[in-house]
């Protein structure tokens, strides 16, 4: 078999995927119009996503089966709480975001369907299913990220919000977190293996109306 685990799992999860990885709301950032009220509303519930996303990682260093993989998630766990958190402290300084709205703000329809995503993978998903979920929110942003063009709008906040997702490092853990799916998903049985399909299709709507609740 050519077809890996997860382009086995991306191809019946299209149209939404390749909807999502062309989004207008990533066409109007590279050319910097998205505007301000909007990138920060999304930005803030961006914000509150990043939490649940982050426990999801922890709970993919509880579950690998190995030393090295435990290490890999753990290293990613590091750049979303240093890189990743100033910019979001940098960006909301620049849009005036208060304290309530960056501690808790109130969760768009959108952000509670993917906390509660997460959340529920974090409780009862087993290590491919945790694994099935980071790669639909890494990959997804590294493939709308890989179309942004050289020249970079000039509001910093939009410029490192592209650059974030498809700088060498981010693209490196994209890889690795694929390849482990792979690794993992091919000892599934087809039970196992059409649980991991929901969920990335789950995933994958949950960054569609992500997009949407931001974009008009
Ligand atoms: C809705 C939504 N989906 C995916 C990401 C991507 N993402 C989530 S946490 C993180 C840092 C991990 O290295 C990145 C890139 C996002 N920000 N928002």
């Amino acid at each position: 078999m050519t077809e890996t685990f997860s382009d086995w799992l991306r191809q019946r999860s299209e149209p939404e995927w390749t909807e999502v990885i062309t989004h207008p709301f990533t066409q109007a950032l590279f050319d910097g119009l998205v505007p301000i009220d909007s990138m920060r509303s999304y930005l803030v519930q961006d914000y509150q996503f990043v939490d649940d996303f982050l426990a999801l990682l922890g709970s993919g260093v509880a579950k690998a089966d190995r030393y090295a993989s435990r290490l890999a998630i753990a290293g990613s766990i590091r750049v979303v709480t240093s890189e990743e958190n100033t910019y979001f402290q940098r960006a909301f300084d620049a849009f005036g975001v208060g304290e309530s709205d960056r501690v808790s703000p109130e969760l768009d329809e959108a952000t509670k369907a993917f906390r509660e995503l997460m959340q529920d993978t974090n409780a009862r998903g087993s290590y491919a299913e945790v694994l099935t979920v980071l790669t639909v929110a890494e990959w997804s942003y590294l493939e709308w990220a890989m179309r942004a063009p050289s020249a970079l709008p000039e509001n910093f906040v939009h410029a490192e919000w592209i650059t974030l997702h498809n700088s060498p490092d981010f693209r490196a853990w994209v890889r690795w977190l694929r390849g482990e799916l792979d690794r993992v998903g091919a000892e599934l049985d087809e039970r196992d293996r059409a649980r991991c399909l929901r969920l990335f299709q789950q995933a994958t709507r949950c960054e569609l109306d992500f997009f949407n609740a931001h974009w008009r």
